[in-house]
C-alpha cells in the first residue's frame, strides 16, 4: 500500500461513524480554523501597528488596540492549538483502539495457522501503533493541511495588499520545496521501511529473550544474549543512520531552494521599501508571512523521518487487518456421524522439505485412535492438518463429508478440537483457565475430577483463585496437563485430538483420563491421541503408525505388530 493510500485509508477511518470520533474531528477542525485565522490576523495587526508608528503619532487607545490585537492573536492561537491537540489525541486513541482490535483479531488465526516465528513481531508492532498514529495524524495529516491553508490565506492577503509578484515568488518557492520533497520521498520510504523492520526485529528479539529468561540465566548465557541484542540494536542504528543521511540530503536540496526564494523575495521587497513603493509595515508583514510559511517546513524533515517509520508500522498493521474473510460459508449444523477422512494429504513447511506425503486415512466416529511414531515423523503435523489448523499442500480432510477448510475458525471448535503439545495457559486464575471456552461444566465437577486425578496430594484443597503465573509457571508439568484435560472433559465435541497431552501423567491417571474422555456422550466422541506409550497404543481401537512423514501402517496394535517390522522396532525392549 502506498503512503498516499495509507493516509487516505486513515482519513476514511477517522470520518467513519464506526470510530465514534466525528465529534472530536469537527471540534479539532473548528479550533484549527480559528488558529489559522489568528495566524493570519496577528501579523496584520503588527503591520497596522508599525505603519501607525511610522506616521504621525495617533491616539494611545489606537496603539493599545493594535498591540492587544497582535498579542491577543498570538496568545489565543497558542491556547486554541493546545485545546485542538486534546481533540486529535481522542481521535488517535479511537483509531488505535479500532486498528489494534482488528489487527489482533486477524493476527491470531494467522499465527495459529502459520506456526512460524513471525508472530513475535505482532506485540511490538501493536505497541508502537499509538505513537505511529500520533505522528502521522498529528505530524502529517493535521500539520500539512493547516500549513497549506495558512499558505493560501497568507498568499491571498499578500496579493490583495502588496504586489502579486511576491505571491508568485513565494508560490514558486513552496512548489520548489514540494518538488524536492517528492524527489527524496521514494528513497526515504526504502530507508524508513528498513528502519521499521529493524525496530520490529529488536522488539521480537527482546521479547524472545525475556520469555526465555530462565534458559538464559540457568545456562550462564546472559552476556551472549546481551551481545545478541546489541547486534540487533546496531542493525537498527545503521538503518536509521542511513535514513537520516538520506533526509539530510533531501533537506539540503529543499532549503537551498527555499533560501534562494527568500533571498529573492526580501531583496525585491527591500528595494521596494527604498523606492517608497512599500511601507515598513508591509515589509514586516511580507517577511512574517514568508517565514511563517517556511519555518514549519524546517521541522518537516524531522517529522518526515519519524512519520516514514510510523507509516511503515501502520502499513504492517493495516496489512494484518486486510486478512481474507473466513473461507467458505458454513451452516452450523450438528451431525450425528462425525467420521473423519483424509485423502492423499501432503504438506511442507516453509523450509521446503516435505513433512507429510500421500496420506489417506479413515477414522470412524467414536473410535479411540493412537497416532504413534518416532520423533519428527510428522505426527503433530498430521494432527494439525486433521484439525484444520494447517492447510495441506494437496489433498483434503473431511469431517462427516464436509471439507474442514470450509468451516470457519469461529465454528471449527464445535466439530473438532485440537489440544496442542505445548499447552499455553493464561496468567489468570486457575478457575479462568480451567473453564476456558468452550468448556462450560460446573466448577464442582472439575473439582471432583481433579481430586480423582490427584491434582494435589490428598487433603490439600484446590485454590481456584490462585493466579497461575506466565504460561502456568506455578503449576507442575503434570498439573498443567491435568488442568487441560479436566477442561476438555467438560467440552462436548465430536472429535478430540490430544497431542501428547498425557505425557506427564502417571499411567493410572492417564488410563482414567482416557476412560473419562471416551465415556462422555455415550462414547460418541472420537478420541485421537498422539502418544509414545505402549499401553495407550495397546488400548486403542486403531493405531496410525507414522514414519518419515508417511503413514506406514493402520490397524490395531496386535495387527501392526504382526505385519510391520518397523512398528515392532518402535516398541523394542526399552519400552517393554
Ligand atoms: N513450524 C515448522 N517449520 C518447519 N519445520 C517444522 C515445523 N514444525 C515441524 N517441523 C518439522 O516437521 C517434521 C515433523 O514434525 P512434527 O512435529 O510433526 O513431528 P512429531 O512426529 O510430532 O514429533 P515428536 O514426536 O517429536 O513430537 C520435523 O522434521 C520438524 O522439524
Amino acid at each position: 500500500m502506498t503512503t498516499f493510500g495509507i493516509l487516505v485509508r486513515l482519513r476514511r477511518l477517522m470520518l467513519s461513524a464506526d470510530l465514534g470520533a466525528r465529534r472530536s474531528l469537527t471540534e479539532a477542525f473548528a479550533l484549527e480554523t480559528l488558529v489559522i485565522a489568528m495566524g493570519v490576523a496577528g501579523p496584520y495587526a503588527l503591520k497596522l501597528l508599525i505603519d501607525t508608528l511610522a506616521g504621525p503619532v495617533g491616539p494611545p487607545m489606537q496603539l493599545l488596540l493594535y498591540i492587544l490585537l497582535f498579542v491577543g492573536c498570538w496568545a489565543a492561537a497558542a491556547i486554541l492549538e493546545t485545546a485542538r491537540l486534546s481533540c486529535t489525541a481522542k481521535m488517535v486513541d479511537a483509531l488505535a483502539r479500532q486498528l489494534k482490535t482488528h489487527a489482533l483479531g486477524a493476527a491470531l488465526p494467522r499465527i495459529t495457522a502459520a506456526r512460524d516465528s513471525r508472530s513475535g513481531r505482532v506485540p511490538g508492532m501493536l505497541e508502537r501503533l499509538p505513537y505511529s498514529l500520533t505522528l502521522v495524524v498529528e505530524g502529517l495529516i493535521w500539520r500539512l493541511g493547516p500549513v497549506f491553508l495558512q499558505a493560501l490565506a497568507s498568499l491571498a492577503v499578500i496579493a490583495s495588499l502588496i504586489e502579486p509578484r511576491y505571491v508568485l515568488i513565494l508560490g514558486m518557492t513552496l512548489l520548489g520545496f514540494l518538488g524536492a520533497t517528492w524527489m527524496g520521498a521514494a528513497r526515504h520510504r526504502v530507508h524508513a521501511d528498513a528502519t521499521n523492520a529493524a525496530a520490529s526485529h529488536v522488539s521480537r528479539t527482546i521479547s524472545d529473550i525475556v520469555r526465555n529468561a530462565r534458559r538464559v540465566i540457568l545456562n550462564g548465557a546472559l552476556d551472549r544474549e546481551l551481545h545478541y541484542v546489541g547486534r540487533t540494536l546496531s542493525a537498527k542504528r545503521q538503518a536509521s543512520a542511513a535514513m537520516y543521511h538520506s533526509l539530510t540530503v533531501m533537506a539540503a536540496l529543499q532549503f537551498c531552494i527555499v533560501g534562494a526564494g527568500l533571498v529573492a523575495l526580501l531583496m525585491l521587497a527591500g528595494l521596494d521599501v527604498g523606492k517608497g513603493r512599500m511601507t515598513a509595515g508591509e515589509f514586516v508583514l511580507l517577511q512574517t508571512y514568508a517565514f511563517r510559511l517556511t519555518v514549519p517546513l524546517s521541522s518537516l524533515g524531522y517529522i518526515l523521518a519519524q512519520a516514514g517509520v510510523a507509516i511503515a508500522n501502520i502499513r504492517d498493521v493495516l496489512a494484518l487487518t486486510n486478512a481474507e474473510d473466513e473461507r467458505g460459508s458454513w451452516q452450523p449444523d450438528r451431525f450425528a456421524n462425525a467420521d473423519l477422512a483424509a485423502e492423499n494429504l501432503s504438506f511442507r513447511y516453509d523450509d521446503g522439505l516435505p513433512a507429510l506425503a500421500g496420506i489417506s486415512l479413515h477414522i470412524a466416529s467414536g473410535r479411540f485412535v493412537a497416532i504413534v511414531g518416532p520423533n519428527g515423523s510428522g505426527k503433530s503435523t498430521l494432527a494439525q492438518i486433521l484439525a484444520g489448523v494447517l492447510a495441506p499442500a494437496a489433498g483434503r480432510v473431511e469431517i462427516a463429508g464436509v471439507d474442514i477448510a470450509t468451516i470457519p475458525w469461529g465454528e471449527r471448535h464445535r466439530y473438532i478440537l485440537y489440544a496442542p503439545q505445548f499447552i499455553g495457559l493464561f496468567n489468570r486464575s486457575l478457575r479462568e483457565n480451567i473453564l476456558y471456552p468452550p468448556a462450560n461444566q460446573p466448577i464442582s465437577d472439575v473439582e471432583e475430577l481433579l481430586h480423582v486425578w490427584r491434582f494435589h496430594e490428598p487433603g490439600r484443597p484446590i485454590d481456584f483463585d490462585m493466579e497461575l503465573g506466565e504460561q502456568g509457571e506455578r503449576l507442575s508439568g503434570g498439573q498443567i496437563q491435568k488442568l487441560e484435560l479436566a477442561r476438555l472433559a467438560g467440552v462436548d465435541v465430536p472429535v478430540l485430538i490430544l497431542d501428547e497431552s498425557t505425557s506427564a501423567l502417571d499411567p493410572r491417571s492417564e488410563a482414567d483420563v482416557i476412560a473419562r474422555l471416551r465415556g462422555r456422550t455415550n462414547s460418541a466422541t472420537t478420541l485421537i491421541m498422539i502418544t509414545h506409550r505402549l499401553a495407550t497404543a495397546k488400548g486403542a481401537d486403531q493405531v496410525l503408525f507414522m514414519n518419515g512423514g508417511e503413514l506406514v501402517g493402520s490397524g490395531t496394535h496386535a495387527e501392526l505388530m504382526r505385519r510391520c517390522v518397523t512398528y515392532q522396532d518402535l516398541w523394542l525392549a526399552p519400552q517393554e
